[in-house]
């Protein structure tokens, strides 16, 4: 009898050796320090540290909005240091879904045109009738795809952000603190989303945080310190979102500085 062995899990990211320099007069600071990783295939992946531990020059990374100075960045199978500028910005745009803290919707358009817009720009436009009406109604957001962002809740213009991010069905969805604009309750519903989204659709999804209440929704948590990646751990081997930040207090503090 012939056995066959489970297809292997595919890196959706697969960073090596990543550092990452900022030169500011005569005084370089390097934001991130031979960082690798590898993200799976329907992850969900918090990024937590300190404030200027690399969160989000790592996440601006692998966005392919900052280029490395060294090591090397593969999303879905493309190396990105072989892009060219153009090709790079194209790649991000039917690669990558970004999600803001600040939403970053544009206020003269609707819900539902700020929705199509990367379809739009990335002359898909056919598309827009097949994807628009399901993510309106898997976002809750049926009843309010007519009207302009200052017309809707924190929570409804980052869910608006969020089904933005997911038109272009994206290998990988990069949210910087995306709760950070938000009260507890829409900030939990906005995490709970993510985290169904992962699980259903098998989105990969990245999140940066300072919030334990919101890492606890990832599948995985990844610590940074001083540019470097310091650990990383399972959500599900905690309870709840207290005893996960006692355990990320504890392992920042036990650090070895860098
Ligand atoms: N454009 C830049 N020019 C100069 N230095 C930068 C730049 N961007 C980031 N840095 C520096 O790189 C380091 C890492 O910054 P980064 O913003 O990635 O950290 P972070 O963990 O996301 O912080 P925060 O949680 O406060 O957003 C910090 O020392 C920061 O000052």
């Amino acid at each position: 009898m012939s056995t066959v062995s489970p297809p292997a899990a595919t890196a959706v990211v697969s960073a090596e050796h990543l550092t990452k320099r900022f030169h500011q007069g005569d005084s370089v600071v390097e934001a991130i320090k031979d960082v690798s990783l590898k993200i799976e295939d329907g992850e969900f992946v918090a990024l937590m540290g300190a404030s200027g531990s690399g969160k989000s020059t790592f996440l601006h990374v692998m966005a392919g909005l900052t280029r490395p100075d060294e090591g090397t960045l593969t999303i879905a199978d493309t190396d990105l240091s072989r892009l060219s500028d153009s090709r790079l910005t194209h790649f991000r745009r039917r690669k990558i879904g970004l999600v803001f803290q600040a939403f970053n919707l544009i206020p003269t358009l609707t819900a539902e045109e700020n929705i199509t817009l990367p379809l739009l720009t990335d002359g898909r436009s056919e598309q827009i009738e097949d994807r628009l009406e399901p993510l309106l109604d898997r976002l809750g957001l049926m009843a309010r795809r007519h009207h302009r962002p200052d017309a809707l809740s924190g929570g409804e213009q980052q869910r608006v952000a969020i089904a933005r991010s997911l038109i272009t069905q994206p290998a990988l969805i990069l949210a910087d603190e995306p709760t950070g604009s938000l009260d507890s309750v829409n900030g939990q519903n906005i995490c709970r989303l993510l985290r169904e989204l992962s699980e259903e659709q098998r989105r990969t999804i990245v999140v940066v945080t300072h919030e334990p209440s919101v890492a606890v929704w990832a599948s995985r948590i990844v610590v940074m310190k001083d540019g470097r990646i310091l650990t990383e751990f399972r959500a599900s081997d905690f309870q709840d979102a207290q005893s996960l930040a006692i355990h990320y207090q504890n392992v920042i503090k036990s650090a070895i500085p860098a």
